[in-house]
């Protein structure tokens, strides 16, 4: 595996020693960038971070000048449905013309939707439709993601739905955590109870036994699942070996928040509903808040308050969300832009966010979401920018330009 040594960086961004899994509260403003830097990358790690004032000597490396360029740790994306079998524009223009998300899946739209078209369609064809998603988040930066199940709602479809999301992470360079959401909405024909009967008793004994799933989660939300099912299924899934994140206060103040916390969540996600009350539950737990903001965004939900939670000492993560149903973008640069502009929070808060702290959502922090040196060689480097807060200013902009991934330059596919 060749070296690589990157030169002249204008800013290398989110260096940090070992040891530093998260940043929370007012340290979340602290992005620590070192300039006029070198990096160098070697057997897919991290191996040597310095100043171009002490220039390294690095026999047989690739050399890339990165003049007027800064270099990012790669995205961590915690939280993604990116294998799907079909598109849904035509809830979206549902939508412009006044329906609400809820009005779509109560007429059997929304997830069964996209449930009923992934059953019709092969583990193979889904892996084929699901490649071109993950090539494009890595060209905008992602090098680890996190990808659920839950358009299945069978046995079978479930397990098939793990299967092409483990074939992701095989086929491509990207680090893939796979989650378990067969609880992500009541399949047509069944009640709830029975459901949740067979998510318990048949779905979660299955994916263990195949080892599909390194996590589990609930759609935690009024329509879907209570915090009482939630609970139910969690406790399943732990004695199953598999770690709950929660879909938490989307639509509505569910319960959800306080479910993950109970329950000793990795993280709670979503956040469009929270108050006080949430914020005291999070307190003082080990839980990640996660933000959506291109959900909050696609469906004209109220942004998370991220002000509040940063303020309460909280640490605060963002992900993409990527899914046909309500965030049809997996652009890691453009969650940026909304956390900033939507949100209010700082480049420094924001990029920290979809960074390190997703890393310690996905459990990674000892590998992924820094610059620092032991970790796996995930790196971007961006066309020639003015500053650092250029990034999420400009949104749309395709701003990253070289992906490098596990320590070799990405083409694409
Ligand atoms: N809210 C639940 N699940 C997804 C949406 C799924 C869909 O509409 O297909 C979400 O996180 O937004
Ligand atoms: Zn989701």
């Amino acid at each position: 595996m060749a070296a690589i040594l990157i030169t002249h960086i204008k800013g290398l961004v989110q260096v940090r020693e070992p040891g530093v899994a998260s940043v929370k509260g007012a340290a979340m403003d602290t992005l620590p960038v070192l300039t006029n830097a070198w990096l160098w990358l070697a057997d897919g790690k991290i191996a040597g971070i310095g100043s171009m004032d002490q220039f390294p000597t690095v026999p047989g490396a690739e050399v890339i000048d990165a003049t007027g360029r800064f270099v990012f740790p790669s995205f961590v994306d915690s939280h993604t449905h990116l294998v799907f079998a079909a598109s849904r524009e035509e809830e979206f223009v549902l939508k412009i013309k006044g329906a609400t998300y809820a009005d779509i899946a109560a007429k059997g739209g929304g997830i069964l939707n996209s449930a009923r078209k992934l059953q019709q369609t092969s583990e193979d064809e889904l892996v084929a439709r699901a490649l071109p998603r993950a090539w494009e988040i890595m060209r905008t930066g992602t090098g680890a993601v996190e990808i659920k199940s839950g358009y299945g709602l069978t046995v079978h479809d479930e397990l098939k739905m793990l299967r092409v999301a483990r074939r992701i992470g095989q086929e491509t360079p990207l680090t893939v955590r796979t989650t378990f959401l067969g609880a992500h909405a009541v399949p047509a024909g069944m009640t709830k109870d029975d459901y949740v009967r067979q998510v318990i008793e048949e779905m979660i004994p299955a994916v263990a036994e195949a080892r599909l799933a390194d996590y589990i989660d609930v759609f935690c939300e009024q329509g879907f699942f209570t915090p009482a099912d939630t609970l139910r299924i969690f406790e399943a899934g732990k004695k199953a070996g598999m770690k709950p994140r929660v879909h938490a206060n989307q639509l509505h103040r569910s319960g959800g928040v306080q479910a993950g916390v109970q329950a000793g969540a990795l993280s709670v996600d979503h956040l469009e509903n929270i108050g006080d009350e949430e914020i005291a539950a999070l307190q003082g737990s080990n839980v990640m808040p996660t933000a959506l903001p291109g959900a909050a965004f696609f469906l004209n939900l109220p942004f998370p308050p991220a002000r509040q939670i940063i303020a309460a000492g909280l640490p605060l993560a963002i992900a993409s969300d990527y899914n046909p149903g309500s965030a049809p973008s997996g652009n890691m640069p453009l969650m940026l832009s909304l956390a900033c502009i939507k949100m209010k929070m700082t480049p420094e808060e924001a990029i920290n966010a979809a960074t390190i702290n997703t890393a310690h959502a996905l459990e990674l922090s000892a590998t992924h979401g820094s610059i620092t040196v032991g970790k796996v060689a995930n790196v971007f480097i961006t066309q020639p920018m003015p500053s650092l807060a250029f990034m999420p200013y400009a949104f749309g902009t395709p701003l990253v330009d070289t992906v490098i991934l596990n320590g070799e330059c990405v083409g694409g596919a």
